[in-house]
């Protein structure tokens, strides 16, 4: 690979000896990683194998990740690069916490994040990006993330609403990306020596919005894939000397994991509590992650355990529509208590927390359960993507054969049901849960969203 000659210079000086085995790992072929994701409860794969777990993560594994597939489309495995899962691992997000994942397209971090809570505490993702924030929803959906917000913000616009706020927040920063130039040679096309420093001062904008949004005693996990110094210890020094109240967390390392610098920045000797993934150590890409503690006493907060009453705060109409069908359809109506339920547009929204949306722009204010069209409820792919198959009663099993005839769009015809009234059902290939589709004289009646279907 022909790196940058001001690339080459810099880093010569900065490794000494190291630089030519940094160098030539840039010839090396790109590690591909993919991710099982909990939330599902299915035990076993359909078209990955799991023969090469990964030593530091709890769900990844090395290999492939096909997009083609029944594990893939139906959000089994998310598809993500070994040094990448790290930063999920550090954050460890304890499931009952508020956490933010600021820079969050295409959604690695966050479904990373997704799968330590186990569908409790609350999970907002911001991409300041419209394109890239629709991906992110998209990801989102599929891993079935039921307590989650999608905003497309820039951060300074959240730092009210959000005012201490937040238990974890991960700024998985936009970065000179040096260490992707592998995986993909175009962020070669617009890096340039001065390209860090730029990056940095955006950097630090990022991190002065986080750390208002972050409560006394939370924790703040930085993490960039560039080698730059620029962005790496010398932002973990800048924090720590612009903000008293923050320490360093020693994150745990293995052999092949490296320590941040202290002398690529102000010497501070806390910087080895930071850690750095090179590809010519490490089976993985360029990472940098920093993890702190806000060392203040967290406050009491009396509102979080905000008791369900299973009081509607639905309208009349809605809520006859919402509770006909839920009661139909799943096995505990109470899976989604009435007092988390909110009409925007006309489509119903699960959110188990208050958030004043009013001055947000959002793709998604909580979970999209479906839509409510004259005098019927349409149930959402996201909502059948956060069930497992205990929690239905109207379920229709098709074979994987069937299964590309369905994500391609077509009418089911030839199933072997228990059904015997028409109307809405999850179909799904044995355990795994693959959309939705409304059960009509004995076909299926395809409702797999138009955007989502597939060729083949
Ligand atoms: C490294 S990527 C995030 C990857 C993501 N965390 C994941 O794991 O899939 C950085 C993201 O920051 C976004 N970004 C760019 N400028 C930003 C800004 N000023 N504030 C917040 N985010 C920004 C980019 O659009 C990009 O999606």
């Amino acid at each position: 690979m022909e790196l940058p000659v001001d690339f080459k210079n810099k880093y010569s000086k900065l490794l000494g000896n190291d630089a030519t085995s940094f160098f030539a790992s840039f010839d090396n072929p790109v590690e591909k990683g993919f991710r099982i994701n909990p939330l599902k409860h299915v035990d076993q794969l359909v078209e990955h194998s799991t023969e090469s777990p990964i030593s530091y993560s709890k769900w990844g594994y090395y290999g492939t990740a096909h997009g083609k597939t029944i594990d893939h489309q139906s959000g089994l495995i998310y598809s993500q690069e070994p040094s990448a899962m790290l930063v999920g691992e550090v954050a460890h997000p304890k499931a009952t916490d508020r956490v933010l994942d600021l820079c969050a397209a295409p959604g690695g971090k966050t479904t990373y994040l997704a799968s330590f809570m186990d569908q409790e505490g609350l999970l907002v993702s911001n991409e300041i990006n419209h394109g890239r924030a629709k991906v992110l929803a998209e990801n989102v959906e599929r891993f079935g993330i039921k307590n989650s917000v999608i905003l497309n913000e820039s951060p300074d616009r959240m730092e009210k609403p959000f005012k201490q706020f937040f238990d974890l927040i991960v700024v998985d920063a936009p970065c000179s990306g040096e260490g992707m130039f592998r995986k993909d040679p175009s962020a070669m096309d617009y890096w340039n020596v001065d390209y860090p420093k730029e990056c940095a001062n955006r950097q630090k904008k990022i991190l002065n919005s986080a750390l208002k949004m972050l409560k006394p005693g939370g924790r703040l996990v930085y993490s960039t894939c560039t080698f730059a110094p620029e962005e790496d210890e010398q932002i973990a020094a800048w924090m720590l000397s612009e903000h008293d109240q923050l320490k360093l967390e020693t994150i745990k390392r293995d052999g092949d994991m490296d320590s941040g610098r202290p002398e690529w920045a102000d010497g501070n000797p806390e910087l080895t509590k930071t850690l750095r993934l090179f590809p010519n150590h490490f089976k993985g890409e360029g990472h940098f992650i920093a993890s702190f503690k806000d060392q203040r006493t967290p406050e009491l907060d009396e509102n979080r355990k905000k008791k369900s009453s299973k009081k509607s705060t639905l309208d009349k109409e809605h809520d006859k529509l919402w509770t006909d069908f839920s009661s139909l359809f799943l096995e505990d109506i109470d899976l989604f208590p009435k007092d988390n339920l909110k009409v925007v547009g006309e489509h119903l929204y699960y959110l188990n927390a208050n958030i004043n949306f009013s001055k947000l722009k959002y793709i998604k204010p909580g979970l999209d359960l479906g839509i409510f069209k004259k005098n019927r409820f349409e149930p959402s792919l996201s909502l059948l993507m956060c069930l497992k198959k205990q929690d239905l009663k109207r379920a229709v099993t098709i074979s994987s054969e069937q299964w590309r005839d369905y994500v391609h769009g077509e009418v089911i015809t030839d199933i072997n049901t228990d059904l015997k009234d028409n109307g809405w059902a999850a179909v799904c290939v044995d355990q795994i849960i693959v959309g939705p589709a409304k059960y009509v004289n004995g076909t299926l009646k395809n409702f797999y969203p138009k955007g989502l279907r597939l060729n083949f």
